[in-house]
């Protein structure tokens, strides 16, 4: 034993003296080269290749990297033995993922691949225009030459697909939000994101089951539209505009619509970007199957239509100035323009990604350019209306678990009776409702009580509206010149203006 330890450590000793010869002989340079040089005849003996997916693919995110991650973590807890944990803030799911320097085996179609997750530290002097994560990171993916076409053409496609599947189902979907006001993170994202919890389903939305079925229809329709899409030209995506007044479900039909598809949430800030290209940027790093809602669109910023906007932009940044110059405008630096948001959701720009859904809302429909309400560009005009009958049997049954037959006729004759004229939303009628969850016939008698006050109230409001608008409509006839003929008009005119009113 002795002696085998003996000739080992004089081994060792040759192997020293030739290290230290070669490093006098060969300086620095010629050693990288020669390294270099044997490297590369291994790898042409080799039956290996090797594919590198790093995290940062020059200054963007790699998408494959990502997708890698997701995929990997959805096996490597079965087959891995050092595993990283993973909980994202706000979120439920636990993810597990690859070690750093770790390697996990796959098969796919009868081939064996090997995956190893490769992490080094970034050399601190490395000059960015962005912070970089303080850690390189990256995938090496190893398969054997002979089975490289096959893991090109359809291992890397079915990653894609497996990654987007298990994000979908296993992961919690993403509210997504640019408050940051254009300044990218250190992975070079514009937006900002939470997990999505929003419990609002079309079953706990309360409007006219009718209408309701048919959005859903056409939120089906959409998604399994693609071969519709293709087929016909169109980009694979569409327009909701939701309107009416404050507190009747636009918010919780957008996460209802979300939830129904599975699909992430986009809340883009109109005030927080700064002109049409940075809109087109936040629009190319929205991923595909996801909701853009712009909320309270005609209180967001300043838009006019686009032939005042040519006009009044002669200050545009990108007509004049050069984009991301700084001359300030009517409305206070704040550049973006109508014809930008038009092709954001239109035009060619639109059609980055697809599968996408853009939600706008507003209270004041009047106050929106008819650019913006073409057909075409929102393809449904939903009205969010004041709770109808309909609407609050689903209120109360979510609320309080009554069903029709579990009220008396009477109160149900009073409710279907006075709803309409009460003009409440669904988020007055579930304010009274939650109060008195617990004593559910109190609940249903404030409730009637409630909308029998609102109800007379409108009334008494709506004669003195129609009495006051009579009075002015009478003094403006006798200033406009009033002859002897036109009194034969009259009756005729003035019920044509009530009937406006009503309408
Ligand atoms: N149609 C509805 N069905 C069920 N709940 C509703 C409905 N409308 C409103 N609510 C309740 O009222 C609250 C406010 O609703 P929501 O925020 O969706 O209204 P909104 O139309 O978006 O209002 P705003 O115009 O002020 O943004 C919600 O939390 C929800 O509980
Ligand atoms: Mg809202």
């Amino acid at each position: 034993m002795r002696e085998y330890w003996n000739s080992f450590a004089s081994l060792l000793g040759v192997l020293a003296f030739c290290q230290s010869l070669l490093q006098l002989i060969f300086p620095p340079q010629l050693r990288f080269l020669c390294l270099k040089f044997f490297n590369r005849i291994f790898h042409l003996f080799s039956s290996y290749c090797y594919f590198d997916i790093t995290e940062i693919d020059g200054v963007n995110t790699n998408e494959l990297y990502n997708a890698v991650q997701l995929y990997l973590s959805s096996f490597v807890s079965i087959n891995g033995s050092r595993l990283s944990l993973t909980r994202a803030l706000n979120s439920s799911a636990i993810t597990f993922g690859l070690s750093n320097n770790d390697c996990i085996v796959d098969t796919f179609s009868g081939v064996t691949v090997l995956w190893e997750h490769v992490v080094i530290q970034r050399q601190s002097q490395t000059f960015s225009w962005r912070p970089l994560p303080e850690e390189k990171r990256g995938f090496t993916l190893r398969i054997k030459k002979k089975n490289k076409s096959l893991i090109l053409d359809s291992y890397l496609d079915y990653i894609m697909e497996r990654s987007n599947e298990i994000r979908r189902k296993n992961q919690d979907r993403l509210l997504y939000t640019n408050s940051r006001g254009g300044s990218l993170d250190s992975r070079g994202h514009p937006w900002e994101s939470v997990p999505f919890k929003h419990p609002s389903t079309f079953d706990t939305l309360a409007m006219h089951p009718q209408k309701k079925q048919e959005i859903m229809d056409d939120l089906e329709d959409f998604a399994n539209g693609q071969s519709f899409y293709q087929k016909t030209g169109r980009a694979w995506k569409r327009g909701y505009l939701l309107y009416g007044p404050p507190g009747t479900g636009k918010s919780s039909m957008i996460a209802a619509m979300a939830n129904y598809l599975s699909y992430d949430i986009y809340d883009l800030e109109l005030t927080e970007v700064h002109n049409n290209s940075e809109l087109r940027t936040l629009l190319m790093k929205t991923s595909s199957k996801s909701i853009i809602v712009i909320e309270d669109i005609d209180c967001s910023v300043n838009l006019t239509n686009r032939k005042k906007n040519n006009k009044r932009n002669y200050c545009d940044p990108e007509v004049r100035c050069g984009s991301g110059s700084a001359c300030g405008g009517e409305d206070g630096g704040n550049s973006i323009t109508l014809s930008g948001l038009l092709n954001f959701t239109d035009g060619l720009w639109s059609c980055c990604g697809s599968e996408r859904i853009f939600v706008f809302t507003t209270n004041h429909i009047e106050k929106l350019d008819p650019a913006l309400l073409r057909s075409g560009r929102m393809d449904m005009h939903i009205y969010m209306s004041y709770c109808s009958y309909p609407a609050l049997k689903i209120l109360l049954k979510n609320y309080l678990g009554y069903e029709e037959s579990d009220l008396d006729y009477h109160v149900l004759k009073e409710l279907s009776d006075v709803v309409d004229k009460a003009e409440m939303t669904p988020a007055d009628i579930s304010e009274v409702l939650i109060k008195n969850r617990n004593y559910k016939q109190k609940a249903v008698t404030e409730l009637l009580e409630a909308m029998k006050t609102r109800a007379d109230r409108n009334f008494k409001c709506g004669s003195l509206r129609d009495k006051i608008s009579d009075e002015e409509e009478q003094e403006k006839r006798a200033l406009e010149t009033p002859n002897e003929g036109s009194e034969f008009e009259e009756p005729c005119k003035e019920g044509e203006n009530k009937e406006k009113k009503k309408s």
